[in-house]
Parts: C-alpha cells; structure tokens; sequence
C-alpha cells in the first residue's frame, strides 16, 4: 500500500485544517499585493525615466547622448552667481522640490515631476532630476484598489475553503455510513450489528434479562439471483428487508450480514420463549408475496435459528456463530422454520461448511457419477427403465449419499450446474443405450424443486434431448410435491410446457408431503411415487396397507400410473400385485449401479422373472 504523502497533515483535525488554509492563503494574497506593487513601483519610474529622457531630447534638440542611467539631480547652490538659478534655488527654499523651468513643467500623475535645471550661458537645461515613486506612495495612491483585490480574494478562498470542508464532511459522513451501514437495505452492517450487540450484552450483564440473537437466511437464494440476475436477487434483497423490519421493535437491531443473511437482535425480551415468537411471526410475514418496484410478485421463505442469552453463548461472537449453526438445522429440517441452537450444533455446522467446500469442486473434479436404478414392471418383474441417482465419491469425505449433499447442492445454488449435467448425461447414456439395442421405456430423472422454480428447466430439457437426440417420450421427470406447493401458478406453466415438449411427469415420494388431492387434479402429471416409508411394512401393517391401497385406487381414478418404491421382500412384490399396482422399484429387483452394470443387468434379464432378493 502506499504511504499518505503528509500523514501529519491528514490525522490534523478539519478546523485546523480549514485555518491553515485560509492562513497560507492570506500569506499568498499579500505576496501577490507586494509583488504586484514591486511591480508597479518599477514600471512607473521607469516610465519617469523614459519621460525626464523625451524631455532632454525635446531641450537638446538633439540624442543627450552621454546621458544614460538613471537620471540625477544636478545641485544648485543657493549663492548661485547666475540670477536666474540663484532664483531658481530662492523658489526652492533649502527643500529640494520641483521648480518651473522655461514653462516646461511636467506632471506625475498627481505629482510635478519636473526638472532641476542648470541655468548656464545659453541657458540650457543640463540635467533632469526624475524621482520615482516610493513603495509607501504607490500603496497610499492605489490603497482602496488593492484593499478591494485583497477582501475579494479573501473571500474567494474562504468560499473556496468552506466548499471543500462541506465536500470532504459530507465525505467523511458518507465513509462513516458505508462503513456502518449496508448500502442496498440501508439497514446497520455487520460491524454496526456486532457493536451493538457487544453493548447490549454489557447492558443485560449489568441490568440482567435476557437477549436473543435470530440468525435469518433465505432459503434459495442463491438460485433465484443465479437465475434471475442480480438486479432482481438486490429487489428481493431489499423488498425483504422492509418486510422484516415492520415486525421489528424500536430497540431491537435489524441489520443485514451479508448475501442473504439477515440478523436480528431483540433486546429487553420478557422471557426468552418470546423469541420464537418472534421467529414465528417473521415467517408468516415472508409467506405473503413480496412486491417489487416493477410490480412483480415474488415468493421467498427463510429460515431462522435463535441463540439466547445468558445459555447460548458467552459474547457476540459466539452468540451469532451458534444462532448460524441453529439456522442450518432449521434449513435441514426442511427449511421455511426455526430452530434453537443445541451445543451439538457447532460441530455439524463445522463438517457442513467442510462439505460445502468439496462439493464445490466435485463436479469439476470428476468426483459425481450417475447410478441406474431398474424400474421393473410388478406384473412380471420385467425392467421397464431406470431412474437415475446421483453419486458422490469424495476423497475427503468418502461416499457422501446424496440425502446429505442434495440439500447443500439447494442450499448453495451448486444443484443447478449439478442438475443440468446429470439431465444431459442421463439423456445422453439413454440414447447410446438405445443405439445399442437397450430399449429403455422411462428414463427417470429428479428435478430439485430449486431448478423446476428457478432455472429456465423447459429450456434446459429441450436442449439435453436435442442434444442426445433421446425421443422426448422416453424421459420422466420426477418432482416432488415441494416443488408445487408454493408456486402453483408457476409451476402449473412450467409442467405444461414441459409436457409440450413430450416428456413425462412423475410425482416423488407421494405421501410425505401435503399430499394433496388439488395437485393431482390440478396439474399434469403421469405418475404417482409411493414413498418407500409406507412400504415397509405392508403387508404386515393393516393400516399401512390401507393406506397404500387408497392410494393406489386415487392414482388409478385420477387416470396416473403408479409406482411403489423401496420394495425389498417378495411379499410386497405379492401384495401390491394384488393391488394392481403396475410399477416398482427396490432392492428386491436391483439396487442403483453404474451404467455399464446396469447394461449387464438389463442384458442378463430373463423376459419373465421371479425376482430373488439381491446382496
Ligand atoms: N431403503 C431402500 N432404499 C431404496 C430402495 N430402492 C431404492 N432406494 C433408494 O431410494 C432412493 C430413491 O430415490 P428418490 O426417492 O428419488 O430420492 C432421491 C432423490 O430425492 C435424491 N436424488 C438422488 N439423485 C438425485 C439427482 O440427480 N437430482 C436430485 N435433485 N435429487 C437426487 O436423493 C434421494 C436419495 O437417493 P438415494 O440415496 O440414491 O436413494 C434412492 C435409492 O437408492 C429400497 O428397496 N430400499
């Protein structure tokens, strides 16, 4: 970095600096003065000089030719024997001044000028005396002008100065604001945040009570800015801010940390359960859409984790770093929540952010694979297609199962470039399969709820088959009921362009969401997946199967194929035959495998089979 020039200079305070300005322009003005009056005090002697010259000339009637120099008076005594300079140096007293000679009186511009004569036989003018004008002269004669030049330049640089201390305060003011606030939001930063929250906490060691600190992130974030543009994402960024800030009391602390990340401090709080109700409140103020300035409508959620004090941390630090660490577990419990912070927490959020980290790199690294799941027909056990499954070998964390990097790939906007690369490679597997021969029926591919809302995915897909040349017919998309609950309306567009395309559309893990009836009337969709978790114990489980059963027979009235999932012991297979249940998948046909076991499987299939359960 480099050195201020004058750093003596720029710690002095702006007073002093505004004095010394205004001093050395002072010195600088009446430098100017003198030197101007210098000047002038030359240049009019020089003009007398020039003039006493014309004058001998005009006398001589001739060059005076030796006379050169400044002229000098020539002294008349007073018992000059000549009458005429003895009346010369009568009129002049014992004071030299200036005498009439000859009617040849010259003029100054105020002052005579004129001549000491030598009176000698023939009567001719010998010598002139010129005398300049003094300093004090010149001064005394152009004091209003200069005094005039003087307050005018005064008052210049005194405008000048308390314009350039208005600048650098306004400045200054500026610096300050930016160093404490957030620019786009306008609400306190995280130093401000920090300091106030440092004093708070003095404040409550000192009176007592309690204090909670709500660490708030939008889930998603990242994608909607990703896919949207920044401008759109700030817009958001600012539209939640006011949002947040209407539940907000007076004495308590909004401030935005950064990206996303929103703090919240609440002070004076009456019992430390207030806090959650406050989360509580923030979240169903973020469940109405936000209005942005050009009118669009968007739909955000966060989630929030609570630190509280005294428990939860000693200082500020710790305080926030823990209220973090509960707002991940919020996230990981399905995120639009809040959670509490637990001590275990700070290690899981460690091992998050280290996994985070890799997963970064993993896609460049070569580090993700696809495996292929057979999806078989319950009639006969016969293969139909495969779903794909996303794996993930790390060299620091080892194989990673994709319940666990999935939610991070959401979290951090990574599922976008991830998911586009297993669409393209699955399309492109599928169509090699099938110029060898390998007819697939379905290729079964999951859509994160993040890129069906946030990535141009109609777009996305259309390119992949374009680019595999895979008939569209032959790709299933597998969402999940997230991806519909929010946004309806928009997801509603976005299946039937999708289904415009010709690609089929499969509803996952049916029964552990809403499970909502509207959606299977409402939106257009081909299949319906029975989430393994109610597979597991049909038949045994009479309610299990009812509920299964009911399921089925919904799917069937609403005109959708249905799929069970997780299917691992023969008796299922067996009873969900007798349910009519046409598909399924599980490890009693084949666990997921690379592509080219897949390939091997498929080959190795006999047309009809009685499936034996699989290591
Ligand atoms: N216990 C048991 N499990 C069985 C059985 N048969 C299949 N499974 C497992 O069930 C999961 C089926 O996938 P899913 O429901 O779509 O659930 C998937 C899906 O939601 C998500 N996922 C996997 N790959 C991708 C992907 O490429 N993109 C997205 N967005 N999500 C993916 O991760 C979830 C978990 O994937 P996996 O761990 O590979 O787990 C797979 C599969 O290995 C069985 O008989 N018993």
């Amino acid at each position: 970095m480099m050195e201020p020039a004058m750093p003596g200079l720029q710690r002095m305070p702006l007073r002093y600096k505004f004095w010394a300005v205004n001093a050395l322009a002072l010195l600088c003005v009446l430098i100017l003065v003198l030197v101007a009056m210098t000047l002038e005090q030359r240049s009019v002697n020089q003009a007398r000089q020039e003039q006493a010259r014309d004058l001998l000339r005009i006398w001589h009637g001739a060059d005076p030719g030796e006379l050169s120099g400044p002229l000098q008076p020539l002294v008349i005594e007073p018992d000059e024997q000549d009458p005429q300079l003895r009346h010369l140096a009568q009129s002049a007293n014992s004071e030299p001044r200036w005498v009439p000679v000859s009617g040849l009186v010259l003029w100054g511009e105020e002052q005579l000028i004129g001549a000491w004569t030598l009176y000698q036989p023939g009567a001719q003018v010998l010598a002139v005396q010129v005398r300049g004008k003094s300093f004090q002269q010149i001064f005394i004669q152009r004091a209003g002008l200069y005094a005039l030049a003087v307050f005018l330049l005064m008052l210049a640089v005194l405008a000048g100065s308390q314009l350039l201390i208005r600048f650098i305060e306004g400045h200054q003011r500026q610096l300050r604001r930016m160093a404490h606030y957030d620019g786009l939001t306008g609400l306190p930063n995280r130093v401000l945040a920090m300091n106030r929250l440092q004093h708070a906490l003095e404040r409550i060691k000192r009176r007592g009570g309690h204090l909670a600190v709500v660490f708030i992130d939008l889930d998603r974030f990242k994608t909607i800015n990703d896919s949207y543009g920044h401008g759109f994402g700030d817009a958001v960024l600012q539209a939640v801010a006011e949002r947040l800030q209407s539940r907000c009391r007076e004495e308590d602390t909004l401030s935005r940390l950064g990206g996303d990340e929103f703090l919240l401090i609440l002070e004076s709080l009456s019992s430390p359960w207030q806090a959650s109700q406050v989360a509580r409140d923030l979240l169903s103020l973020l469940e109405r859409p936000l209005l942005l300035a050009d009118e669009r409508e968007v739909y955000v959620s966060a989630s929030l984790g609570i630190a509280l004090f005294p428990g939860d941390g000693l200082d500020a630090t710790e305080l926030v770093r823990n209220a973090d660490a509960a707002m991940f577990r919020a996230k990981s419990r399905g995120r639009n929540t809040y959670s509490h912070y637990l001590p275990c927490l700070t290690e899981q959020a460690r091992e998050r952010f280290e996994l985070e980290r890799a997963l970064r790199t993993a896609l460049a690294n070569g580090e993700l694979s696809l495996n292929y799941q057979p999806l078989v027909s319950l009639e006969h056990g016969q293969g139909l297609g495969a779903e794909v499954l996303l794996s993930w070998h790390s060299p620091s964390h080892g194989q990673v199962p994709p319940a666990r990097f999935i939610p991070l790939a959401e979290d951090s906007g990574l599922i976008v470039p991830i998911g586009s690369w297993v669409l393209n490679q699955a399309c492109q597997q599928a169509q090699q399969w099938r110029s060898q021969g390998l007819e697939l029926e379905t290729l079964a591919v999951n859509l994160s709820p993040v890129q069906f809302l946030h990535q141009d995915i109609v777009a996305l897909v259309g390119a992949a088959l374009e680019s595999s040349g895979l008939p569209a017919q032959h790709l299933e998309l597998e969402i999940t009921e997230g991806a519909l609950m929010h946004h309806s309306a928009q997801a509603e567009q976005t299946l039937k362009a999708l289904k415009a395309l010709g690609v089929r559309v499969a509803l996952d893990d049916f029964g552990t969401g809403y499970s909502s009836l509207a959606y299977l009337r409402r939106f257009p969709l081909d299949k319906l997946k029975i989430d393994k978790s109610f597979l597991a114990e049909v038949p045994a489980n009479q309610g299990d199967c009812q509920l299964v059963h009911t399921i089925i027979e919904l799917a069937h009235n609403l005109g959708l194929r249905v799929l069970a999932e997780g299917i691992e012991r023969s008796e299922q297979w067996h009873w969900l035959q007798t349910q009519h249940c046409e598909l399924g998948q599980g490890f009693l046909f084949a666990r997921p495998m690379p592509a080219e076991a897949f390939a091997n499987w498929w080959a190795a299939q006999p047309l009809s089979a009685t499936p034996q359960p699989v290591s």
